[in-house]
């Protein structure tokens, strides 16, 4: 079993680059399933679930490379084959695979995706516009079955403005006949790359990152080469750790702007942030930190990936903080294990209430989920001694050289392979 093992104290300082978007990633890679030619895909993040993408491709006839955050995909030799079990159930986006292969085969069957278990992650955004475009979609022993004679345009308005139901439902409209129109379609930047990989593969989409997205369907796509965006929630934990024991740290490969939410909450904290073309630089803060509220929101308000970090730096803020997830209201696993770290911290209802500043203490805790996971990690490289995190799979779904990167702002965090039932205090299973 591998842990996190970190010595905590350590100022951060230095320059700290972030990968590709994760939350693009998972996306821009299925979304070529439905070209019939080569898509190449730059600057992808090397995190476990790009490996399980390209597998998942790979299992439905894919000829995929990915070597340097390169990933080129040949998808014209693909079949639809069912994908009920194995891989799909890593990650919550394999989820995209309905879309892009309804899209391209006219059918699919995957099974019920994984992903970090927030509480409940629903579907049937996703599943209701699939139907409005044609589909017969059935639950089959735990597997979705999806099959059209034909996929024809329609008007789609979501209930929630879910990021994973605008891109699915983009994903099977652009190859149906005539006019898609996405009403309360969710405007994460996410939603915007995958727009830009599908226009430039031939699709016409109008008006991805507004609230109403129009969808021209078209006889074919083809292959294209495309860019990631950088990941707005690596840099956003990057700036969070900063906040919390930097020296001087330089974020770079950020898009200011997608993390503005987060630079607004920092600077009502006391922490100065300075914002240059692609880079964030967040100068030693001057102590005490003041405590805040946060609450996320869909984009452009705090994003809920960021909220675990967020809960961390605030046992250090100078007063009581209110932190309330109105998108993934269980979100707070990790609360518990803070308080193993001496945090004074609860959570009532969808809420988390943290007093600060404590010093924290390292012990033995589990990660959760992968936020949760980089929450515990910041925790560690504040803690007074030494913290072993355990479950370390969640990380590394979602960061890239996590140990390497802080390694070089200074931190003392190292992977250490412990033998089965080794680690220490807790036990590190698998949820
Ligand atoms: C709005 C928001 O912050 N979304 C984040 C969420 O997206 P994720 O894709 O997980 O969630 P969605 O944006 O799809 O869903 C947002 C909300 O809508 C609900 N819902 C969703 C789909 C559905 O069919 N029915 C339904 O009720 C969800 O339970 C949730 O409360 O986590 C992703 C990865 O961690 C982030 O990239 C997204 O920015
Ligand atoms: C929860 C996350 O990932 P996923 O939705 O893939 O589980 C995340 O990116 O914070």
């Amino acid at each position: 079993m591998d842990v996190y093992k970190i010595t905590g104290g350590r100022e951060l300082k230095g320059t700290i680059k972030v990968s590709g978007a994760k939350n693009s990633a998972v996306a821009l890679i299925p979304a070529s399933i439905l070209a019939g030619s080569e898509v190449s895909i730059e600057g992808l993040p090397e995190i476990a679930d790009v490996f399980t993408l390209k597998a998942l491709l790979e299992e439905i006839g894919g000829v995929v490379t990915f070597r340097d955050g390169t990933m080129t995909i040949d998808p014209s030799e693909m079949i639809a084959m069912p994908l009920p079990n194995g891989n799909v159930k890593k990650l919550r986006a394999s989820y995209y695979l309905m879309g892009a292969m309804l899209g391209r085969f006219g059918k699919a069957v995957i099974g019920l995706p994984g992903g970090c278990h927030l509480g409940p992650r629903p579907i049937d955004q996703h599943i209701k516009g699939f139907e409005a475009l044609g589909a017969k979609v059935t639950n089959e022993h735990g597997s979705i079955y999806l099959r059209a004679e034909k996929l024809r345009g329609a008007k789609i308005y979501l209930d929630v403005a879910s990021v994973g139901a605008t891109i699915n439902i983009m994903l099977a409209a652009v190859l149906a006949e005539g006019r898609t129109t996405i009403e309360n379609a969710a405007k994460e930047p996410e939603i915007i790359d995958v727009a830009t990989l599908l226009s430039n593969m031939g699709a016409n989409i109008k008006g991805a990152g507004t609230n109403i997205i129009r969808i021209e369907g078209v006889e074919s796509l083809s292959g294209t080469a495309h860019t990631i965006i950088p990941d707005r929630i690596e840099a956003g934990t990057f700036m969070i750790m900063a906040a919390a024991m930097g020296a001087g740290v330089t974020v770079d490969n950020v898009i200011p702007f997608h993390v503005e939410a987060l630079t607004a909450k920092l600077r009502e904290m006391g922490v100065d942030v300075i914002e240059e073309e692609e880079r964030i630089v967040i100068p030693k803060p001057e102590r005490p930190l003041k405590a805040i509220d946060v609450k996320t929101l869909v984009y452009p308000g705090f994003a809920t990936d960021l909220q675990q970090p967020m809960t961390v730096l605030l046992t250090q803020a100078e007063g009581t903080s209110v932190v309330t997830d109105t998108i993934y209201s269980a979100r707070f696993k990790h609360i518990d294990e803070l308080r193993r770290m001496n945090a004074d911290a609860r959570v009532e209802g969808s809420s988390a209430i943290i007093t600060g500043p404590l010093q924290l203490q390292g012990a033995s805790v589990r990660a959760t989920d992968l936020r949760a996971g980089a929450a515990l990690v910041l925790a560690g490289l504040i803690a007074e001694g030494e913290t072993e995190v355990q479950a370390i799979h969640h990380i590394e779904r979602g960061y890239s050289n996590l140990i390497g990167k802080l390694g070089g702002l200074g931190a003392d965090i190292r992977k250490v392979s412990l033998p089965e039932g080794a680690a220490s205090g807790k036990d590190g299973g698998n949820h």
